[in-house]
């Protein structure tokens, strides 16, 4: 049975009774409009943890955009409806009265790796990420939270935030969910056109393509360049960035033989498409 709460007092009702057990919790944070990335992400906290909690929550803080808000798709029935099989104990769907009562004055701010990237394009995005995440993980009082790579930026601002609060929960990220043609699953991805859906994966294709030849030993500069112009050809209408950057803490590549993650944010038929892939350096 999944039970659907609403508010603070149900939750910690319910964690007191598992901690209270001894049960290890794992926390699936999500704004909604599941997809198959989304299930990815449940079925591992399912299979490492006793009981799992999904949070459905469309942060208004963290939209930079008032139409990206309104417009963000919104199906708790559905949602509920796929975690139900899949043995989910717990759907947390708080409205933004509970999460941000009248007064709330908080803001955390995580800085140094939620600057630049989407940071850059979506002021005030991380740090409405970073508020809500803190407050989730402490309400929910998992030992476990699983997070998306393809969000890749934002799951190492979450990892900073844990280390840098002494929030005692392990991250666990997981590998980005692809359709079958590669694009990377999205809930916006319901906004693009039939033909945009069709130039869609052409942004994953032209990132694995150029990480390869990164990883070859190819220089930067212009791999960047060539790809850039290839995404806009393809018929995106703006590439916000197209980067290269060390994997660990997304500083600037400094040393070609570390890890590194290619990351792109790119508009198609006005909606935005983020992706990322890992450089690894041949030896
Ligand atoms: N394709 C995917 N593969 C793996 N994880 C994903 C994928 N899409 C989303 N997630 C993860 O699911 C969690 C919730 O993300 P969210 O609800 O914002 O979905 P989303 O599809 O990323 O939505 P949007 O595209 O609107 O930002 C995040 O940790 C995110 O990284
Ligand atoms: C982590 C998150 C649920 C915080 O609102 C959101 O940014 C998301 O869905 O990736
Ligand atoms: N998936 C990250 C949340 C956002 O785009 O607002």
């Amino acid at each position: 049975m999944t039970a659907t709460l609403h508010s603070r007092a149900e939750l910690r009702a319910q964690v007191r009774t598992w901690h209270r057990d001894g049960l290890r919790i794992g926390v699936v944070p999500t704004m909604g409009a599941l997809h198959e990335g989304h299930l990815a992400l449940v079925r591992r906290a399912l299979a490492e943890t006793d009981r799992v909690i999904v949070t459905i929550f469309v942060n208004p803080k963290q939209f930079n955009n008032a139409s990206d808000l309104s417009t963000y798709p919104r199906t708790l029935d559905a949602d509920t409806a796929s975690l139900t099989p899949l043995g989910t104990h717990v759907v947390y769907a708080p409205g933004v009265d509970e999460i941000y009562p009248a007064g709330f004055a908080t803001n955390v701010s995580v800085s140094g790796v939620s600057e630049g990237l989407c940071g850059a394009h979506r002021p005030g995005h991380f740090d409405g990420v970073a508020t809500v995440v803190a407050k989730l993980l402490l309400q929910t009082g998992a030992d476990k939270a699983y997070f998306g790579e393809k969000d890749f930026q934002q799951l190492q601002v979450v990892r900073r935030l844990v280390a840098d609060l002494d929030i005692p929960v392990e991250i666990v990220p997981c590998p980005t969910v692809r359709e079958a043609d590669g694009l990377a699953m999205s809930s916006r991805n319901v906004r693009l056109s039939p033909e945009d859906r069709a130039v869609a994966p052409r942004l994953a294709a032209i990132l694995t393509r150029t990480a390869g030849a990164l990883a070859g030993g190819g220089a930067a500069a212009p791999l960047l360049a060539a790809a850039t112009a290839d995404i806009l050809a393809a018929g995106f209408s703006e590439v916000e960035y197209l980067e290269l950057r060390a994997e660990d803490g997304l500083g600037p590549l400094e040393q070609a033989d570390r890890p590194a993650r290619l990351l792109v944010a790119a508009w198609l038929g006005g909606v935005r498409l983020i992706d990322n892939v890992a450089v690894r350096p041949q030896a």
